[in-house]
């Protein structure tokens, strides 16, 4: 059985369910279960705290986590735990911030105090700069640290900015770490089925990232248009009744959808058409 350590709360804890999911593997339908066992697949999963996920797989007493990135390195597992695959969850910087107006750049906070979660994260930074500060460590809600005395800055997780933004407070200096969710594993250990499932993983990321775009061209086109849409591997293109015509069928990022689609239309494709895609092998 492939062990797995999943975040059982917190804000991974969800997406990164939803993605298994989606893997097709079954997951806990109850917050309160600690291990589920899937069979079907040979897959066990531990419902763990995210900060504990890298010490349990650096450690080899599991053998794949997902966790944060930030949360890794903060850990100290990183000696011993390597990232495997990103998995665009989770995306956000751990940044400095102070109220408004109050700092400019990290050498400012040279005698100064930093409050902080992630604190072997925020001491590595500091020495690798030449900054000495004085690091307070708390459990959460740091954005109040400031407020309420014990600290001038604070080093904390930033994603859409709101919850500084509340509390009066503004980024500055430049991000220590970009973070996302991360697949773990043991450096230099190829556990038995983590093969299968990291390109159902991709499966999934691919599936979210990309969308299936069918359309009609005039058959003198054809190069113009499927340069547009160049698709992964090549461009389907299949004849049409009618033989002044062909249809193109190409995977393209969903990002791009609306864009492309204007461009094929404005060079004379037609019968522009998209489709998710649910699952897929690349
Ligand atoms: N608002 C957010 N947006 C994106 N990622 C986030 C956000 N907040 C936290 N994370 C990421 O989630 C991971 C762990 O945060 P999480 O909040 O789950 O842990 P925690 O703070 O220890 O738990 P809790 O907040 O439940 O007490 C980190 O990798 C962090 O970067
Ligand atoms: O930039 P934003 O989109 O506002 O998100 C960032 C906030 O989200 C996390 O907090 P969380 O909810 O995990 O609370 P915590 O600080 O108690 O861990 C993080 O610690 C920030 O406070
Ligand atoms: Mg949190």
């Amino acid at each position: 059985m492939l062990r797995i350590a999943v975040p059982n709360k917190g804000a991974l804890s969800e997406a990164a369910q939803k993605m298994l999911t989606e893997s097709g593997y079954r997951q806990r339908r109850d917050n309160r279960e600690l291990v589920m066992e899937d069979h079907e697949n040979g897959v066990e999963f531990f419902y763990l705290r995210p900060r504990d996920i890298a010490v349990y797989v650096g450690k080899g007493i599991l053998d794949i986590g997902i966790t944060g990135r930030d949360l890794l390195m903060d850990s100290g597992a990183n000696v011993d735990a390597e990232e495997i695959m990103q998995l665009g969850l989770g995306v956000s910087s751990f940044r400095f911030a102070a109220p408004v107006e109050s700092f400019t750049n990290a050498q400012e906070l040279n005698g100064k105090r930093i409050a902080t979660s992630y604190d072997n994260l925020l001491r590595e930074y500091l020495t690798q700069e030449g900054i000495t500060a004085s690091v307070v460590r708390l459990d959460g809600a740091v954005e109040s640290s400031v407020r309420l005395g014990v600290a001038d800055a604070i080093a904390d997780v930033v994603e859409t900015g709101n919850t500084l933004r509340a509390a009066g407070m503004e980024v500055f200096g430049d991000p220590i770490l970009r973070s996302e969710a991360v697949l773990i594993g043991r450096r230099g250990h190829q556990p038995a089925g983590l093969e299968v499932l990291k390109r159902r993983l991709q499966g999934v990321l691919v599936a979210r990232r990309y969308v299936m775009l069918d359309y009609d061209v005039p058959t003198e086109l054809v190069e113009q248009a499927t340069a547009l849409t160049p698709g992964l591997e090549s461009p389907t293109i299949s004849p049409l009744h009618d033989s002044k015509w062909m249809a193109v069928r190409a995977m393209v990022r969903q990002q791009e959808t609306n864009r492309i689609m204007d461009d094929l239309y404005d060079i004379g494709a037609r019968a522009i058409l998209v489709s998710q895609i649910h699952a897929c092998r690349i």
